[in-house]
């Protein structure tokens, strides 16, 4: 399918090594200019690069600010190649007619099979008895060693990764509690716990799968950590804003809490390069890991191909099914006819100048999508026209005050 840019005009960058899944589909769908790169890229060189690029890849570590996005004047949408979107100003893509994708469940499984993993290796005492090892130490002992079974697990965010742990948990014997902003079906038999506190009160290891939230910021502090049970334990795979790292060590430090899994930080490091400071380097009762709570090859395999679909099929047809910023719109194949994508705030008066430009011109509408939210309008035109009449249609549409993207599909 031939779209206003021709396909080989289209440049597609892609950051963080995100899958070769991502760069075989898109290459299968023909495109042909990808940019790739292994690391996130310093800020001057992102807002560089972005400038240039139709459609750009991150995973967690690029940061889309609004002044880069408002400098990335080709950007077709953006694709986030994971779960959190909290790294884009997702605001400002909207307001710039930029829809951003992702990929929700893709590495949902790994993430809650590190997580019962780590709760296994936290209650038998591992980290510290692997360290000492490592150290030509021996203590084979049974003192602060536990089995899962009966043990309260409390998930705090009871969403797509904390239901699949809840499952996990329990085939293990644990007695899953969670709590939730939302109303949440219990799956099994895990039960709501009435409050954040009473589920700190009564865990014996805690989990967190929260996104990162102005609500979430620094959720658990040094008040949080002081209601958890004495030696019980603390997971983080969600993000690093949502513990106070500081009150954290301090609780390990006091043996209030018995041992930590870490996998997210307030600060973590650009690349593979860089060094990785935290105040838990060190703690031999404390897993850490580099933010590689969904990097597992199916994982990433299927992040990359579902991600890159979803913007090919934006791209080539127009839907945005599934975009976490933008009116959601399923567009059918469009054999007889051209297919013209007009994004515009949502203002009175836009769609009345968009109609009478079609009843001026005498062309004739063979379909008509529409999809609003409060600040954006997304209209989509199939019209019996030629090539020629298509590419005028384009740019007077594109002349309509409020305009904020538009586009022509052959
Ligand atoms: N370590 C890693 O590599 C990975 C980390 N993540 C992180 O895990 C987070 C959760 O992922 P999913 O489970 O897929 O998301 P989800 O959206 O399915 O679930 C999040 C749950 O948290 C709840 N929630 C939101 N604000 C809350 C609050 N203030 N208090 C209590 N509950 C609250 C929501 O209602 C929802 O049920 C992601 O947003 C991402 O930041 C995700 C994948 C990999
Ligand atoms: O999916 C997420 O939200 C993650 O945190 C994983 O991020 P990553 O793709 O490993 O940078």
């Amino acid at each position: 399918m031939k779209t206003s840019y021709p396909k080989e005009d289209i440049k597609v960058l892609l950051l963080e090594g995100v899958s070769q899944s991502a760069v075989e589909s898109f290459r299968r769908a023909g495109y042909s200019q990808i940019e790739f790169h292994e690391k996130s890229l310093p800020e001057a060189e992102l807002k560089a690069r972005i400038a240039e690029a139709h459609i750009v890849g991150i995973r967690s570590r690029s940061h889309l600010t609004k002044d880069i996005l408002e400098n990335a004047r080709r950007l077709i949408a953006v694709g986030c190649f994971c779960i959190g979107t909290n790294q884009v100003d997702l605001e400002a893509a909207r307001a710039l007619g930029v829809p951003v994708f992702n990929a929700p469940y893709s590495n949902t499984r790994s993430v809650a099979e590190l997580v019962i993993a780590e709760a296994i290796m936290l209650l038998r005492g591992i980290p510290q008895k692997n360290a000492l090892c490592h150290r030509g130490g021996w203590t084979k002992s049974a003192a602060g060693s536990f089995e899962t079974r009966d043990k309260v697990l409390g998930i705090v965010g009871y969403g797509h990764i904390g239901t699949q742990i809840g499952v996990l948990a329990e085939a293990l014997g644990m007695r899953v509690i969670f709590h939730d902003v939302e109303t949440k079906l219990s799956l099994g038999n895990a039960r709501a716990a009435s409050s954040l506190d009473d589920l700190l009160e009564r865990a014996d290891v805690v989990t967190l799968h929260v996104p990162e939230t102005p609500a979430t910021k620094l959720m658990i502090g040094a008040t949080e950590l002081a209601k958890m049970r004495k030696g019980s334990l603390l997971i983080n795979a969600s993000r690093g804003t949502v513990v106070d790292i500081d009150a954290l060590a301090a609780a390990l430090r006091s043996e209030h809490l018995a041992g930590a899994a870490v996998d997210v930080f307030p600060v973590e490091p650009k690349g593979n390069d860089d060094a990785f400071v935290s105040p838990l380097v060190g703690m031999d009762n404390v897993i850490l890991t580099p933010h590689i709570g969904g990097s597992t090859l199916e994982a990433q395999d299927n992040i990359g191909i579902e991600v890159a679909s979803k913007l090919v099929r934006y791209s080539d047809n127009g839907s945005t099914l599934s975009a976490v910023n933008f009116p959601e719109v399923t567009l059918p194949e469009h054999p007889n006819s051209r297919r013209l994508l007009h994004i515009h705030r949502n203002v009175p008066g836009v769609l009345s100048r968009i109609n009478e430009l079609f009843s001026a011109g005498n062309i004739n509408i063979d379909a008509q999508f529409l999809q609003t939210d409060p600040q954006v309008g997304y209209v989509v035109i199939d019209v019996s026209a030629d090539e020629a009449q298509a590419a005028i249609l384009k740019d007077k549409l594109a002349a309509i005050p409020g305009t904020l993207r538009s586009r022509v599909l052959y």
